[in-house]
C-alpha cells in the first residue's frame, strides 16, 4: 500500500517546539530497555535481517559486487544456521544500489521477490536541476527498479522554503510511477530536531512511503536521537490520516545491538506493525554480518571464525 498524501498542512508542524534534553534521555534509555532484549533476542536479530536494505553505493561499485551482494540479500544467514533454528526463506528486504546496477540487481535476483531500491536524484547531495533528477528516477524505475531512494534539497529545509520542499517531493512522487518512494531527509544536515521533524511532516505529506535517515555519507548520519523525533512524526502522521508510513535509519548501523536498540524504537514509540519490511527498513552495507556472528554464537555457543561468514 502506497501514501497517497495530503495538501501541504503547514499548522500540523507550524507552532512546532522540541525538547531536545528530553529526547535524548529518552533515545539514551533505548538500547538497555528490556522489552525485545533478552529472551527473543535471535528472532529479533532474524527480524532485523529481513528488513534490511542491503546495499552497496561505492563508486568502484560493479555487476560483479552487486551480484555477491544479492547472493548475500538471498541468503543472508548460512543455511545450517537456519536448519538449526527451523527457520526457511528468509531474505533481506531489499538491495539498494545506484541508477546503473538496478539491472544487474535484477538479473542477480532474479524470482526471488527480494524488491531492488535504487538512489535516485542526485544521490548524495542532491544539487542538480529538478528536471535531471526526475529523469534519474523515471531511468531507475524503467530498469526495474522497484523502491526509489531519493534525497531532498537541504537548503529548503535550512531556508524553511516549505513549499518548495513538497513541491519537489510531489513530482518526484510522481515520477516514481508504481515504485515506492523514500524520503532521505540527511537530518545531518539540518541543524535542528525542529527541522528533522518540520522535514518528515513535510515527506509525508507530499506521498512518501518511508522516511529516511541518512544517505551514509553525512558527518552524522542514523541517530537515535534523530530517529526518535521522525519516528513520533510519523505517529502523528497516522493520527492525523490513518497513513502508516514506513521509517529507515540508515548510515552507520553497523552491530546486532544496534540493530535491536531500533528494533525497539519501533516497537515502543509505533508498535508492532512497524516491524515488518513495509514499514521498517534498515539501511546498511556491513551490519549483517555482526548479525550473523550473533546468531552463530546463538546456535553453537561460540562465535564463528570471521572467514566462515560470506562478505555482506
Ligand atoms: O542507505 C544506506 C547507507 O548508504 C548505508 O550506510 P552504511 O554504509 O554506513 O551502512
Amino acid at each position: 500500500m502506497s501514501n497517497p498524501g495530503t495538501d501541504l498542512n503547514l499548522d500540523w508542524f507550524s507552532g512546532l517546539r522540541i525538547n531536545t534534553p528530553a529526547v535524548e534521555r529518552r533515545a539514551a534509555t533505548l538500547p538497555a530497555r528490556r522489552s525485545l532484549k533478552k529472551d527473543h533476542q535471535a528472532a529479533w536479530l532474524l527480524n532485523a535481517v529481513r528488513c534490511i536494505d542491503l546495499t552497496t553505493l561505492a563508486g568502484d561499485d560493479t555487476p560483479d559486487r552487486v551480484a555477491r551482494l544479492c547472493a548475500k540479500a538471498r541468503q543472508p544467514i548460512a543455511a545450517d544456521l537456519l536448519d538449526a533454528m527451523g527457520v526457511a526463506g528468509l531474505t533481506t528486504g531489499a538491495v539498494c544500489v545506484y541508477p546503473t546496477m538496478v539491472a544487474p540487481a535484477k538479473r542477480a535476483l532474479g524470482n526471488s521477490g527480494i524488491p531492488v531500491a535504487s538512489v535516485a536524484t542526485g544521490f548524495s547531495a542532491g544539487l542538480m536541476p529538478l528536471d535531471l533528477r526526475l529523469a534519474e528516477i523515471r531511468y531507475a524505475v524503467d530498469q526495474g527498479a522497484d523502491e526509489i531512494d531519493i534525497v531532498i534539497t537541504r537548503a529548503h529545509v535550512l531556508q524553511g522554503n516549505w513549499a518548495a520542499l513538497y513541491d519537489e517531493l510531489r513530482a518526484m512522487r510522481e515520477a516514481c510511477g508504481a515504485a515506492r518512494m523514500k524520503a532521505i531527509l540527511a537530518t545531518g544536515d539540518l541543524k535542528s530536531l525542529e527541522n528533522v521533524a518540520k522535514a518528515s511532516h513535510v515527506a509525508m505529506q507530499a506521498g512518501s512511503d518511508w522516511i529516511k535517515t541518512s544517505t551514509g555519507k553525512e558527518g552524522v548520519n542514523a541517530t537515535l536521537p534523530v530517529s526518535l523525533v521522525m519516528v513520533r512524526t510519523i505517529r502523528d502522521f497516522h493520527a492525523r490520516t490513518g497513513i502508516k508510513v514506513g521509517f529507515k535509519p540508515a548510515g552507520g548501523l553497523r552491530t546486532a545491538k544496534d540493530a535491536i536498540s531500533w528494533q525497539v524504537l519501533m516497537a515502543e514509540e509505533l508498535g508492532r506493525d512497524w516491524l515488518a519490511p513495509d514499514l521498517f527498513r534498515i539501511g546498511a552495507s556491513s551490519l549483517l554480518g555482526d548479525i550473523e556472528r550473533q546468531i552463530s554464537h546463538h546456535v553453537t555457543g561460540r562465535y564463528a571464525a570471521a572467514h566462515r561468514q560470506a562478505i555482506a
